[in-house]
């Protein structure tokens, strides 16, 4: 098949990341193409639905570091395109007072002079009414956090790169990518070559390095996206100051319950466990375990007296973990000029900006604005049990 086109930088996959990674690119005026093989949008990958989390409220210093700049990227944007993406709910942290991870959530808040209020039992209430803290449990609020509209932001970020003169083509499965000081990337549809290529195929990322002789220690899993439904209409949505809320662990479980305002579908308001079961991602509707919908029902009985406690809603989503739950941003190992973005753990979606940028930078072959040893791919050979 003869050749199609040939781009400074090829971008495969546009979920939040390579959308974000092609338009500052384009912003770097160079031509890209965005390679994306379900047709846009669609409900397939991970960065589909109404909202996301955005906080500064984290375990570790790196990704409250990375969230300054990135809010200010958010904010760009959404002057540039004139549309809003972001809206301050605040995020209140919950979990064992005396926990380790509770506690790191606290002091990085601390440590690096978030807007944060602590609440104790007393005052609590006065607060939240619509939520019982746990005996035992501690609170903090960060104040900057928020509900980002992933979906709206999702398809001005892919209108402003269009803007630019980027190119997206849908629809167009990457079947193959030969390595080579241009690399040569096929699809169903043609061939096309660049001087680069960014990976950001999200779940299927192990399928598209498989041709370029790596393999990632990445596992799948499908998130059931639960909405719940107030029994008073308009009782915890934004208006009546619900904020997003994160649990750390709890007496229900140990991985993190989590929830945002009422305000995505009328009166449903979205409550989630931070873990599912693994799956094929182009199989991932024949994944039907719903452990993790008891684990939440139990949790809504005890702790959410306002909401009814059976799923009104379930939507799919799916999370790609590392083993450390850490990003991958990184160049390929064997080949500089591709570079690959993956493994976001079902926390990337805020830092979309901020990977996009970095994801530029290492296809430009700049030196990136951060230092990525967390995230780099050499992590995971020290380990035994990894694939690689
Ligand atoms: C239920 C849920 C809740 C979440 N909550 C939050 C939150 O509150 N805050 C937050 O920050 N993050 C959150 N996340 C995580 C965040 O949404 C993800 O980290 C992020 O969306 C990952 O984006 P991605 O671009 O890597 O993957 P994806 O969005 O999956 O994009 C990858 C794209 O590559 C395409 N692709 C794959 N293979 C090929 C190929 N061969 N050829 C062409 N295209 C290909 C796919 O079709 C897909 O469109 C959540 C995730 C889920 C599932
Ligand atoms: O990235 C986030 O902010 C959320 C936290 C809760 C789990 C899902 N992701």
């Amino acid at each position: 098949m003869s050749t199609k086109g040939e781009y400074d930088c090829i971008v495969i996959g546009a979920g939040v990341m390579g959308s974000f990674t092609a338009y500052q690119l384009a912003k770097n005026s160079k031509k890209t193409l965005l390679l994306e093989q379900f047709i846009l949008p669609h409900t397939r990958g991970s960065s589909h639905g109404q909202t996301r989390i955005i906080r500064k409220a984290y375990d570790q210093d790196f990704y409250t570091h990375l969230m300054e700049e990135c809010c200010e990227l958010w904010a760009q944007l959404e002057e540039e395109a004139g549309v809003k993406l972001y809206r301050q709910t605040g995020l209140l942290v919950m979990g064992p007072e005396t926990s380790q991870s509770y506690q790191l959530f606290k002091s990085t808040l601390q440590k690096n002079k978030v807007p944060m209020v602590v609440l104790t039992h007393d005052n609590f209430t006065q607060h939240i009414p619509h939520i019982k803290l746990a005996e035992g449990d501690g609170a903090v609020v960060d104040l900057t956090a928020g509900i980002l509209y992933a979906d709206r932001a999702l398809k001005i970020v892919q209108r402003q790169f269009q803007k630019l003169g980027g190119v997206i083509r849908d629809k167009e499965m990457v079947v193959n990518i030969k390595p080579g000081p241009v690399v040569t990337v096929s699809t169903y549809a043609g061939v096309y070559q660049a001087k680069s290529v960014v990976i950001t195929a999200g779940a299927w990322a192990n399928r598209l390095l498989t041709p370029t002789g790596l393999h990632l220690p990445l596992e799948v899993v499908k998130i059931n996206v639960c909405y719940w439904r107030e029994k008073v209409p308009r009782s915890h949505g934004t208006n009546e100051r619900f904020p997003c809320f994160i649990l750390t662990e709890g007496k229900e479980s140990k991985e993190h319950i989590y929830g945002v305002p009422s305000d995505e579908y009328p009166g449903l308001v979205k409550i989630c466990y931070h873990m599912g079961s693994e799956t094929d991602p182009d199989q991932r509707d024949r994944q039907t375990d719903r452990s993790d919908i008891d684990i939440l029902q139990r949790y809504i009985v005890r702790c959410l007296p306002g909401l009814i406690p059976e799923p009104a809603v379930v939507e799919s989503c799916m999370y790609t973990l590392t083993p450390d739950r850490h990003f991958v941003v990184d160049c390929h190992p064997s080949y500089s000029n591709i570079v690959i973005g993956a493994g976001f753990s079902g926390h990337g979606f805020k830092f979309g900006p901020v990977i996009g940028k970095l994801l530029c930078e290492l296809s430009l072959g700049q030196v990136p604005s951060y230092d990525l040893s967390l995230f780099r791919i050499t992590r995971f050979q020290a380990k035994p049990k990894s694939a690689l």
